[in-house]
């Protein structure tokens, strides 16, 4: 197979790292972080092209990329001709509504002929109809947070994670608008050797997101508790049972789920289980 996925990841901000991060962990090798803004895997027939992120959709819909990674705020805002195969888990955020913190806010309806700063006008424009608010929609391409303070807008729509930014500019988060986190995106039309190829990549993450959400389990159980401890750590198909050398003792290895962990655990120790040991995944393969 000769094909080559070209493939489009942020060259320097809130998505790089974790976007390198995770082709590394799939086994991928190529080179970042060099200046240079193309760089071939030396293991996968896979190209790089380190972009500006807001730039990523409109190169994958043109067929310029054939995958590329983005924030799933900026491939909305943006609205163009891609397909979301994954979402990636990472670099989640939200886009809200902030106003300064003394504002008496009372509802959207606040934002009524009042001057809003964003980068995101499409988003902001949609939601703001939605909920029947006339404002007007000041675009601008960074540092939104500003401009209550400048005197360049009343309110402001931008990305939030930790809140830390709006607190030292002396807004508050008043409504979240959507949600968002690291996607994977695809040209619509991809010829048969790199769909292959693509479903390998998929494969290949899916294993790595699974072995992140799952850890391996090791314990201890008086075997009149058995029954009990394994219906509550079900596994990939079934626990693995075995005795111990201490008479009336088994020893049991299974997998569980990142979600349920802490609420299992308690279970499971309320049920007899001692000497519980608790391992990372590195890779996960169904
Ligand atoms: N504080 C944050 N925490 C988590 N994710 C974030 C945060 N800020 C932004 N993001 C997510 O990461 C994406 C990229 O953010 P970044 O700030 O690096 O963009 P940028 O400044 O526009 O970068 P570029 O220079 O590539 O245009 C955003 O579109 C959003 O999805
Ligand atoms: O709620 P917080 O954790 O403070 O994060 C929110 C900030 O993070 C992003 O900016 P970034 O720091 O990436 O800088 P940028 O404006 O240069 O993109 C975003 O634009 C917000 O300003
Ligand atoms: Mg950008």
């Amino acid at each position: 197979m000769s094909s080559v996925l070209r493939i489009a990841l942020q060259k320097s901000g809130r998505l790089s790292e974790d976007s390198y991060q995770l082709f590394k962990e799939c086994g991928i090798r190529f080179d970042y972080g060099t200046g240079k803004l193309k760089s071939v895997s030396s293991n996968f027939p896979a190209e790089f092209l380190f972009l500006r992120d807001d730039d990523i959709p409109g190169y994958v819909e043109d067929g310029v990329a054939d995958l590329g990674i983005v924030g799933e705020n900026v491939a909305v805002e943006m609205g163009r001709q891609v397909q979301t195969i994954h979402k990636l888990g990472f670099s989640k955020c939200r886009l809200s509504i902030a106003v300064p913190r003394a504002t008496d806010w009372t509802g959207i309806q606040h934002l009524e002929g009042r001057n809003i700063a964003t980068s995101y006008p499409n988003l902001l424009g949609n939601y703001l109809k939605e909920q029947g608010v006339r404002a007007e929609i000041h675009e601008i391409s960074g540092s939104v947070e500003i401009a209550p303070s400048i005197g360049l807008a009343e309110a402001v729509c931008d990305i939030v994670s930790s809140g830390s930014t709006l607190l030292s500019n002396g807004l508050k988060e008043v409504e979240t608008i959507f949600r968002s986190e690291a996607i994977l995106i695809a040209r619509p039309e991809l010829d048969a050797d790199k769909q292959t190829l693509i479903d390998k990549l998929l494969f290949r993450i899916k294993s790595v997101q699974a072995a992140k959400n799952n850890k391996y389990i090791v314990l201890n159980a008086p075997n009149d508790s058995l029954d009990k401890i394994t219906a509550l750590l079900p596994g990939m198909k079934s626990p693995t049972v075995t005795p111990l050398a201490t008479e009336g003792w088994s020893s049991v290895h299974s997998v569980l789920n990142e979600n349920e962990f802490w609420e299992n655990i308690e279970a499971i120790r309320a049920a007899g289980a001692e000497g519980i040991l608790v391992i990372p995944i590195e890779k996960m393969i169904y």
